[in-house]
């Protein structure tokens, strides 16, 4: 597998990945030789079934998790423990109670070390291409959950990662703001150029954002289908719901999670 970068290679590639987790009693094998390989500025959305392996392959990119086989290699470089040259988003903001959106989000500057003045810029950046201006200053507690997950998200890309890692960022909003929560994410990926790997339990969203689609098995997971979504890059919501393929191609996802779970 070729992962050198600069030419047409990899920002990820998992290959023939395997990950046991064993205990006193137990093994359980959450992944089984999974081999993925995703593009420079590639938008890549994994569904699968509850408890199939999904968080434990992101786990595996950012480096929290080592493979028991196989190797993961990031940016052209294989991965061995903790990587910080990417964006993590998780379910839950996890903002600091006591401190502005701004502060929030400049928190990865002060861990990293970074040029504050520099990093004022872009945070002030991120907050207008995120929606949040005039919010700059409220505490977490004055924001809703849409705008505690916008500055999850300033955060994640103050340091302009290459490779942003989401899990199910947006599964605890509700259906609208999350829809709105989708556009805003499309716009910003588009702007920022980032490589997206997004997990998520809700079929729409893996193909409005995707350029392609995995689809995994129940656990151990292995690549059940890998879907590209033909769809153009740039997207009107409604009209991206009205659109034939888009109804086809979740349909097609729908029917191969309701056989490997069994429910239609
Ligand atoms: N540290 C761990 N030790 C033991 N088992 C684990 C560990 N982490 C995950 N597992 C198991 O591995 C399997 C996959 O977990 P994972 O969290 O990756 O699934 P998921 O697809 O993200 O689930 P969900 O969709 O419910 O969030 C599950 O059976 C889980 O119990």
């Amino acid at each position: 597998m070729s992962v050198t970068l600069g030419t047409t290679t990899s920002a990820v590639a998992i290959d023939d990945v395997s990950v046991r987790f064993q205990s006193k009693r137990t093994e359980v094998t959450a992944i089984q030789q999974v081999s993925l390989d995703v593009a420079p500025g590639e938008f890549v959305s994994i569904v699968g079934p509850s408890g199939c392996g999904k968080s434990t392959l992101l786990k595996l990119v950012s480096g929290l998790l080592k493979p028991s086989s196989g190797s993961v290699t990031l940016l052209g470089e294989e991965v061995r423990g903790p990587r910080h040259d990417i964006g993590f988003v998780f379910q839950r903001a996890a903002l600091l109670e006591w401190r502005s959106a701004r502060r929030n989000i400049l928190l990865q500057a002060e861990m990293r070390g970074m040029n504050p003045a520099e990093a004022g810029k872009r945070a002030d950046e991120l907050i207008e291409m995120t929606g949040l201006s005039g919010f700059e200053n409220a505490l977490p507690h004055e924001l809703s959950g849409g705008m505690q997950q916008r500055v999850a998200l300033c955060r994640a890309l103050l340091h302009q990662p290459r490779v942003l890692l989401m899990d199910e960022p947006f599964g605890a909003l509700d259906a609208l703001t999350r829809e709105q929560m989708n556009v805003e994410l499309h716009r910003v990926w588009r702007e920022t150029g980032t490589t997206v790997l997004l997990v998520t339990h809700s079929i729409a969203e893996s193909v409005y954002l995707a350029n392609r689609v995995i689809v995994l098995t129940q656990r151990p997971a292995v690549v059940k289908e890998v879907i590209d979504v033909d769809l153009p890059s740039e997207r009107d919501y409604s009209e991206t719901m009205a659109r034939p393929a888009f109804s086809s191609v979740t349909a097609h996802i729908r029917d191969l999670l309701g056989a490997v779970t069994g429910h239609d």
